[in-house]
């Protein structure tokens, strides 16, 4: 069916006939303007992430997910902006073509090579995910950028599982991953009130942006593009790349900035 994906017929700019919503108030991602207010009454960002439990990594024709076990508080995240703890879900990568930028929010106008999302949920005042999905403060994903340059230490656990799911519709076991390893020196953050960047849009994400970028190289980026949009049993076989949205309207939002 004309199910939403990255090319011309199914991409981010006929999203909003299916999902109205990608035409609301508060959508995802944005430019991050080179002057932000400091709020000096947010805290820092604390990420918990000690006790966590990677069950799997898949492709579910839109990225490449490491999926968590969230029926308890092992890991999660607060402080910041956030007035609970916000339990860790999962987390994928937005990336480009060769040579090309792939990242979603943008800085002063410019792109990253890629972006990680560790994706969390409300689990205090929500029942269940799909709950806390749809509403204004139900969601909390930490974006980090990814730029080329040396190899990163631990990538390779990861784009070594994504030979594993090349197709989409595959998965298979990613037990003992800390993405704590994916953090940079600093947890300086931007912070703002935006939506899930693909259907279903939701406008529930408390958006928190590493201002630091973590650097990866581009032998570790070639590797996301082996994976493919496609399943195996598609004749077409459609490289999985420039799986981001670009920046949406601000209208009127306001960007806060941690130290
Ligand atoms: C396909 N991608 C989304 C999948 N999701 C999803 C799955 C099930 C139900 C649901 O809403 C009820 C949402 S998700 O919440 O995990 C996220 S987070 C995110 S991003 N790029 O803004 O970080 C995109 C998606
Ligand atoms: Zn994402």
């Amino acid at each position: 069916g004309n199910h939403w994906g990255y090319s011309k017929e199914n991409g981010p700019d006929v999203w909003h006939k299916n999902y109205p919503v990608a035409l609301g108030s508060r959508q995802s991602p944005i430019d991050i303007p080179r002057q932000v207010s400091h709020d000096p009454s947010l805290g820092p960002i604390v990420l918990d992430y000690d006790h966590c439990t990677s069950i799997n990594i898949s492709n579910n024709g839109h990225s490449v997910v490491v999926n968590f076990d969230d029926t308890d508080d092992r890991s999660v995240i607060h402080g910041g902006p956030l007035e609970n703890p916000y339990r860790l879900k999962q987390f994928h990568f937005h990336w480009g073509g060769k040579g090309c930028d792939g990242s979603e929010h943008t800085v002063a106008g410019n792109s990253y090579a890629s972006e990680l999302h560790l994706v969390h949920w409300n689990a205090v005042k929500y029942q269940s995910f799909d709950q806390a999905a749809t509403a204004p403060d139900g969601l909390a994903v930490v974006g980090i950028f990814l730029e080329t340059g040396d190899d990163h230490r631990w990538l390779h656990t990861i784009t070594d599982a994504m030979y594993m799911v090349k197709y989409k519709g595959s998965v298979t076991d990613f037990k003992g991953f800390n993405p704590k390893c994916l953090l940079p020196s600093n947890l300086h953050f931007w912070t703002y009130l935006g939506s899930l960047t693909t259907p279903p849009l939701h406008e529930s994400v408390t958006w928190i942006l590493l201002k630091e970028p973590i650097v990866v190289s581009e032998k570790q980026l070639g590797k996301f593009r082996l994976v493919l949009f496609t399943g195996e049993e598609e004749d077409q076989r459609l490289r999985m790349e420039n799986n981001f949205r670009t920046p949406q309207p601000l209208k009127g939002r306001r960007i806060r900035s941690s130290n």
